[in-house]
């Protein structure tokens, strides 16, 4: 794919420093902490999966990051994205607005909630390429084409014209995916992104997520309970209980050599027929 205006690519100076670090990252209520002190950093094009129980925090962390955690939780700690000058924990909307979208990209578990039914899906794509003025108008067309193409959508002109309903789940998931990265972000968080589609796209879109975040140079933030997933998607693996991070490591390492009793469980609960880094 060809742009006639690309987004600016980060500065050489970024490019030996993390992408992301996030350091003693605690979120709660004003009564009880859920997230106790996540510390995480992650090299440029990194892929690192947070695996864990349902309720383990890993939504939570991803949603800090982004800045869409809720008014009532408070968050404290700090978020370093490379290229912005201050901390992401307590920065206003408006750096965040500019932030996300452009800089994250962002895949959640359910592309319907994520699209606008009342909007074409050439309107919702052209939209986050105009809102960061990262194409011209004169070029968003093209470039909307473009970036559904290179998400496998066959017809793009058919799947431009659509509203999200017509499509099917694996479809909107491919459209979610090139909003995602239609700014070429540094970074992109994926909070399960294949839970809620049919097992017979699953492996289809996570090889696509893998393709198009490396053709874009993005470092990928993974969540997942399935340690299987992450597993083939992953060079590093945080593994969180009850809001505390209690193993980190390689993903080859975790596997071969688990060393917290959750791990182990979770291990011995996965189907990892397939091999760490192969997606299938
Ligand atoms: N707004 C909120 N107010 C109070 N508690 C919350 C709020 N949001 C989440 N929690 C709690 O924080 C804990 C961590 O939630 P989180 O969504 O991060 O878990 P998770 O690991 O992503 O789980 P899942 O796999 O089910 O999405 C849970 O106990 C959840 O009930």
């Amino acid at each position: 794919m060809s742009r006639p205006v690309g987004p600016a690519r980060n500065g050489a100076a970024e490019a030996d420093g993390p992408v992301l670090q996030v350091s003693g990252l605690r979120i709660g209520t004003r009564r009880t902490e859920l997230v106790h002190g996540v510390d995480l950093r992650m090299g440029r094009r990194e892929r690192v999966g947070i695996i864990g129980a349902s309720g383990s925090g890993k939504t939570l962390t991803c949603m800090a990051i982004a800045g869409l955690l809720p008014p009532e939780l408070v968050v404290t700690g700090s978020v370093r994205l490379a290229g912005v000058d201050r901390d992401l924990v307590g920065a206003p909307e408006r750096l965040m607005t500019g932030v996300r979208g452009r800089r994250i990209g962002m895949v959640f578990q359910e592309p319907m909630t994520a699209l606008n039914p009342t909007m074409t899906i050439r309107r919702q794509v052209a939209e986050v390429l105009l809102r960061h003025r990262t194409v011209p108008r004169s070029a968003a067309r093209r470039v909307v084409l473009d970036l559904l193409a290179s998400t496998g959508l066959p017809e793009p002109d058919r799947i431009a014209r659509s509203y999200p309903h017509q499509l099917s789940g694996g479809q909107r998931q491919r459209v979610v995916l090139a909003i995602a990265l239609a700014n070429e972000p540094q970074l992109l968080i994926c909070d399960e992104p294949t839970t809620a589609l049919d097992v017979t796209v699953q492996a289809t879109v996570l090889d696509l997520i893998l393709e198009r975040s490396a053709a874009v140079d993005a470092a990928v933030l993974f969540i997942s309970h399935d340690l299987a997933v992450v597993a083939t998607v992953c060079d590093r693996i945080l593994v969180m209980q009850d809001g505390h991070v209690v193993e980190q490591g390689a993903t080859v390492d975790v596997l071969a050599h688990p060393e917290h009793p959750y791990t182990r469980q979770l291990l011995a609960d996965a189907d990892l027929s397939v091999p760490a880094g192969e997606a299938s």
